[in-house]
């Protein structure tokens, strides 16, 4: 099925539709299966009309052009895309245990043996990235789904770009997770997603992001300064290595940041993560 999935002339006739999986950006995404394989896959639905409204026509087809041809077992796969005279259908590969994020709030936080496991796997799919030039720069749980054996895998590259990169992205929604080259507009390069690789680690373990500041906290400008001061505290209930590790990771100057190889040799990455399957 997956090579005939290049095949172009694919068309929504060739799919059933089953339930809604989940909200992406620009469009919903439903459980479907190819009639003839009964392949299983996700399709996200997109109006052309709002991807012309929002400018994103030419993001996509990079993303496109960039996803078709990425093999990870902790990428989310585009198998291919079609569309007819409104919309855009994205052919994505089902992850079966859903979002990490409704995990994360289900469970409030993860252990060290968890969130290990989950770093070795992020980080292994980012060096795969980075070796094509490639930075995904909206790492965060929202972006990352879980496999069929609860492994991760990363989706939704909106924002991927290839690196070295200035250009500012209209970041909406949280600040939480955005770089201090990003918050002062400078340029970036791969080592952004090695920033938000610390944050994730942070709020994997601890339930909530390092610089997040409530409203009534001083709200986003409170969180930028914070970002841009890498003022944040491990809590008691962190281990000293986990704390270590974050520490690398949250590093001003990009250049300074953990490299992601050693970031798989770190000792509490190699003393907590697990098998999996
Ligand atoms: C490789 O995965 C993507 C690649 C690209 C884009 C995308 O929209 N790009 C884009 C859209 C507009 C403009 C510029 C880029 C989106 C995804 N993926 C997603 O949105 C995730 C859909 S949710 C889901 N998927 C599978 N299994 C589940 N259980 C769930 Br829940």
């Amino acid at each position: 099925f997956g090579g005939g999935m290049m095949r172009q002339g694919w068309s929504i006739d060739n799919f059933e539709v089953g339930r809604a999986l989940g909200k992406g950006k620009f469009g919903q995404v439903y459980l479907g299966r190819e009639k003839k394989s009964r392949f299983v896959v996700a399709l996200k639905v997109m109006f052309k009309e709002e991807l012309k409204k929002n400018g994103v026509e030419h993001q996509l087809r990079r993303e496109i052009e960039i996803q078709t041809h990425l093999r990870h077992p902790h990428i989310v796969r585009m198998y291919g895309v079609f569309h007819d005279a409104t919309k855009v259908y994205l052919i994505l590969e089902y992850a079966p245990r859903g979002e990490l994020y409704r995990l994360l709030e289900q469970k409030g936080h993860f252990n060290d043996a968890e969130t290990a496991t989950y770093v070795t796997e992020l980080a292994s799919a980012l060096i795969y990235c980075h070796e094509r030039k490639i930075i995904h720069r909206d790492i965060k749980p929202e972006n990352l789904l879980l496999g069929i054996y609860g492994e991760l895998k990363i989706a939704d590259f909106g924002w991927s770009v290839h690196s070295p990169n200035s250009r500012r992205a209209t970041m909406c929604g949280t600040l939480d997770y955005l770089a201090p080259e990003m918050v002062e507009n400078k340029p970036h390069d791969e080592t952004i997603d090695i920033w938000c690789l610390g944050i994730l680690v942070f709020e994997l373990l601890t339930g909530k992001a390092p610089f997040h500041c409530t409203d009534a906290e001083g709200g986003q400008m409170e969180t930028a300064r914070r970002i841009t001061h890498i003022s944040y505290t491990c809590p008691p209930s962190m281990s000293e290595g986990a704390a270590d590790l974050i520490r690398q990771l949250l590093v001003y100057l990009g250049s300074h940041r953990l490299p992601l190889k050693q970031v798989l040799a770190h000792p509490w990455i190699v003393a907590n993560k697990q098998d999996r399957s």
